[in-house]
């Protein structure tokens, strides 16, 4: 059982308590409207729908961290049946006002109108809420406070629709809508439609389909948040599997905030520098390490 925890009251101690126990736990009380929310699956939804040639407009140059477009179905025959749009807004520029910040971003798509505002209201807010979480985080653990400015202002974050595609027929063996992992970062917002085919944990040994209450966002641990917490918090092992195959299956939906520290933070269990990393370093070898299990998967007969 997933707990579910009202952020309104939740104090530091319950969040650690309970992302110990579970790697991730339902949030209420968040504040993100349903307005909010289907401004991005909207305008998401309809920048998916536009023809490739105009998405490769914005689609991401293929180095530095995920921004822009991506049609990770295109990378080969067991590559994740998913495209996604991933909105990254400058650290620090949240002081400027939204127009503002929103104008830091370099991918925005010309199609369909209101894509920028509807995704930065969105990003603000959730940025919010992750730096919430993580100031409670860090009260619950006695991390050490000169850390966490890194962790909420400064933090590096990422807003991502996931788009899995819909499944006429069955998809070929080993290819699926998202293979096991834990997230890179710190800790992650998630928002899911009900459509089969869905997320699942693995938890006490075995894997559980993660049903989404009414108006709640589920908090994962990631890797960096692992290792800030000295090894205390669990990552959270995550998959999102095929839906069953009873005729044609439709799309599914995910909105997803990637939250890391500040990309120039050493992240490292307290007083064992030398067990650390950079946030940045992390980052980029994850990604690389994702583009090669892709390319280890299709060269597998
Ligand atoms: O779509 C989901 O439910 C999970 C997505 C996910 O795990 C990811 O994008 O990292
Ligand atoms: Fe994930």
């Amino acid at each position: 059982m997933i707990p579910i925890l009202d952020l309104r009251t939740l104090t530091g101690p319950e969040l650690v308590a309970a992302l110990t126990r579970s790697s991730c736990v339902f949030v209420t009380g968040h504040g993100l409207t349903a307005a909010a929310l289907d401004g991005v699956l909207d305008t998401g939804r309809a920048f998916y729908g536009l023809p490739e040639a105009e998405k490769a407009l914005v689609q991401w140059p293929g180095e530095g961290p995920w921004a822009g477009w991506q049609p990770v179905y295109a990378g080969g025959p067991s590559a994740p049946l998913m495209e996604r749009f991933e909105v990254r807004l400058t650290p620090g520029g949240q002081t400027a006002g939204l127009d503002a910040w929103g104008a830091t971003f370099p991918h925005w798509p010309d199609r369909p109108a209101g894509f920028a505002q509807a995704w930065t209201a969105v990003y603000a807010h959730l940025h919010g809420v992750a730096s919430r979480v993580t100031t409670l985080v860090a009260e619950g653990l006695d991390l050490p406070a000169a850390d966490l400015p890194a962790w909420t202002e400064g933090q590096h974050s990422n807003l991502v629709l996931n788009h899995y595609l819909a499944q006429e027929t069955a998809p070929e063996p080993g290819r699926t809508r998202a293979r096991p992992h834990t997230d890179i970062g710190g800790i992650t917002l998630l928002w899911a439609d009900a459509a089969p085919g869905g997320l699942e944990a693995f938890a006490d040994g075995e894997w559980v389909p993660v049903a989404f209450p009414p108006d709640a966002l589920l908090v994962q641990a990631g890797d960096l948040l692992h290792r800030w917490s000295r090894g205390r918090l669990p990552a959270n092992l995550h998959r999102v599997v095929n839906p069953p195959r009873t005729g044609p299956a439709g799309p599914r939906y995910s909105l997803v905030f990637f939250h890391h520290p500040d990309l120039e933070t050493w992240v490292a269990p307290d007083g064992e520098p030398a067990d650390g990393v950079a946030a940045r370093d992390h980052v980029l070898a994850r990604q690389r390490a994702a583009a090669e299990e892709d390319a280890r998967m299709n060269a597998t007969p």
